[in-house]
């Protein structure tokens, strides 16, 4: 389990960006970290990283309190890995494989293995024509892919994912989508942080709203997204599912795909 046990943050005095948050991450789920620009969803990602260290409260893992030295966060991110929102500040390398690679490669694994960890990924998310590619020349949805790529080869226990749809067009949304639904089949913990409100409801199981550094309300598709008006009040939408669900007095369907699927029963 992964924990935010009220932890404050502040980048300068004077001005708390998280406060006294308390948020729990158990085995099994697809969380979704909700709320909207400026919020705090990146900075509790770093903070769970342990590249922020909160002044008050403590991230703890597996029960006990997340330690700061190096060779504990080397271990540590083994574990837990993030995809930030910008691939540019994930990606070192100048040709795909390489970079997805790196951080195997850092961690002293055999090149077998990292080669068959490399193909496995890039088959994973679509991208094996690109392995030979020069990063440079990719086009933005992509690069996040080989950012996902790199993240995954890790076989951590845990994903973040930051903004995983952010400046992609609807194929791409599209294609995330489905790696997520996947990875998530596969059983890996993820938590996805973004103000995209109908990804998330489709993706997660669990749901936490921050509105302003605090948590807001947190639940599941059924009592999460109930209050329409906290919601706007924080700047977030309902899912489109859920407004069709309280407005036209239909079923709240799990996902978009369910709710096609009776529609094309019914015609
Ligand atoms: N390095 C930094 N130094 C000072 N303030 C920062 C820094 N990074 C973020 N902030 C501030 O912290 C607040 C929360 O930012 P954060 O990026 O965590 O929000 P977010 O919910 O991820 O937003 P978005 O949806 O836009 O990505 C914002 O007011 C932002 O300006």
């Amino acid at each position: 389990m992964l924990e935010v046990k009220k932890v404050a943050y502040s980048y300068q005095e004077g001005q708390t960006i998280l406060k006294d948050l308390t948020l729990e991450f158990k085995e099994g789920h697809v969380y979704g970290l909700l709320g909207a620009n400026g919020s705090g969803k990146s900075t509790l990602f770093l903070s769970l990283m342990g590249l922020l260290k909160p002044q008050k409260g403590m991230i703890a893992y597996q029960g006990k309190p997340l330690s700061y030295k190096k060779k504990d966060l080397y271990i540590y991110r083994q574990e837990v890995s993030l995809v930030f929102q910008n691939p540019d500040q994930q990606i070192f390398y100048s040709i795909v494989k390489d970079d997805v690679a790196f951080a195997l490669r850092n961690l002293g694994y055999e090149e077998a293995e990292i080669t068959h960890r490399v193909d496995k990924v890039l088959l994973e998310l679509g991208i094996s024509h690109l392995k030979e590619k020069p990063v440079q020349y990719l086009s933005y949805g992509q690069k996040k892919r080989v950012a996902i790529a790199g993240a995954l080869a890790l076989e951590s226990k845990w994903l973040l994912l930051d903004e995983p749809t952010a400046g992609l067009d609807p194929e791409g949304r599209r294609l995330m989508m489905s790696v997520i639904n996947r990875l998530a089949k596969q059983g890996k913990n993820i938590i996805i942080s973004s103000h995209d409100m109908d990804l998330v409801y489709d993706c997660c199981d669990y749901f936490y709203l921050l509105a302003d550094g605090k948590l807001l309300t947190q639940g599941t598709k059924e009592t999460a997204f109930i209050d329409r008006e906290l919601l706007l009040q924080a700047n977030l939408e309902q899912p489109w599912l859920v407004k069709i669900h309280q407005q036209f007095n239909l079923p709240l369907f799990e996902n978009e795909q369910s709710f096609f699927s009776q529609q094309n029963k019914k015609e």
